[in-house]
């Protein structure tokens, strides 16, 4: 496996990784080691890997892309009905007002599913959604006539999302070549109860606006979770950082391709081998509107989130101290302030 620390080559792409060793039910465990070094390899460079052999089926994904366009298609009178509240917690239901800045906001746009005065200015909305039986980040729904079936499907695809996302935790364990503790220790802190299904839909461009070619619209940030799973419609925009060449690098979107970065959390239970990946949304595709669908997958949040021993002993040196996601989490909102 590459040695921490050991200087990276630049690259290009984002490399693939094929994880159907641990998806298939004969889950060949030969296989599977070696699955779990090239994700070493591949994932240790940038913190970014694609993922085929997933097992979420095109035909799921494609109705979940349905169900987020008839969702953000609703008037934004109707959206409102299930609105993500002012402050911070629950992060769930709606957000069309642009009082998210998880990065900086830097593209605004007209948002015209509103009538007259009410005109607000956007550049993307979304909506959260979480497990029913977490009650700190408990759902905020749309009354059931206003969107039916909306819940029942987001809920099963939720739960399906995190079947695929434990097998890749599964993956990582793998990789890191944990001790039998540390593995168990690692797989309970991920219940699925903390997970975060985000809809997020990023209006088109208005043309004016297209000639400044690097016009964002998702500014940089590394994600707070373990790590996140992420699908794309075909216009692409998302792009990973290259630590060796300081370049953003394409998450092209590829038929059967999730991406999966490392999130702050599962850098800190690597000690950093993993590192957490800096991304960001660019506009591609002469502006078009994008959906995407973000899940992110972090530890339980009252969970000890530490570098794991036989990394720390790999590596000579522990570097995080020991936090949970609530208190890593808070300290980061009080830190970048994303709600005013
Ligand atoms: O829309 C995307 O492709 C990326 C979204 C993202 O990075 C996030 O919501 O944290
Ligand atoms: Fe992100």
């Amino acid at each position: 496996m590459a040695v921490h620390g050991a200087k990276a080559k630049a690259i290009h792409e984002v490399p693939i990784v094929d994880i159907s060793p641990f998806t298939s039910s004969d889950g060949d465990f030969e296989l599977q080691k070696g699955t779990a070094q090239d994700l070493a390899e591949k994932g240790h460079i940038n913190g970014c890997i694609g993922i085929t052999g997933h097992g979420v089926s095109p035909e799921l994904l494609a109705e979940a892309f349905a169900v987020a366009k008839k969702l953000f298609d609703l008037p934004y009178k109707e959206k409102m009905k299930a609105p993500h509240p002012d402050g911070p917690t629950p992060h769930r239901g709606y957000s069309g007002t642009g009082r998210e800045r998880a990065a900086a906001k830097t593209e605004a746009e007209t948002w015209d599913g509103l009538d007259g005065e009410e005109k607000i200015t956007d550049y993307k909305e979304s909506y959260e959604i979480g497990s029913e039986e977490n009650k700190i980040q408990y759902n905020i729904w749309l009354p059931e006539e206003v969107f039916p079936g909306f819940r029942e499907f987001t809920t099963k695809f939720y739960w399906e999302l995190n079947k695929t996302a434990m097998f890749i935790l599964d993956a990582l364990i793998l990789s890191l070549e944990f001790t039998e503790d540390e593995a168990n220790n690692v797989r309970a802190l991920h219940s699925g109860h903390d997970n975060q299904l985000r809809l997020l839909h990023y209006p088109p461009i208005e043309s004016g606006r297209l000639e400044d070619q690097y016009a964002s619209r998702l500014g940089a940030h590394t994600d707070w979770s373990a790590f996140t799973l992420l699908f794309q419609d075909t216009h692409g925009g998302l792009q990973f950082l290259d630590r060796a060449s300081g370049e953003f690098i394409d998450a092209v979107p590829k038929e059967g391709v999730l991406y999966m970065n490392i999130g702050d959390m599962f850098q800190r239970i690597s000690n950093g081998y993993y590192p957490s990946a800096l991304h960001r949304v660019v506009v591609k595709d002469s502006g078009a509107a994008r959906y995407s669908i973000p899940y992110f997958v972090p530890p339980d949040s009252h969970g000890i989130i530490e570098p794991q021993p036989s990394r720390v002993a790999k590596d000579g040196k522990q570097m995080y101290e020991p936090v949970t996601f609530a208190e890593y989490s808070e300290q980061m909102f009080r830190t970048i302030n994303v709600y005013d």
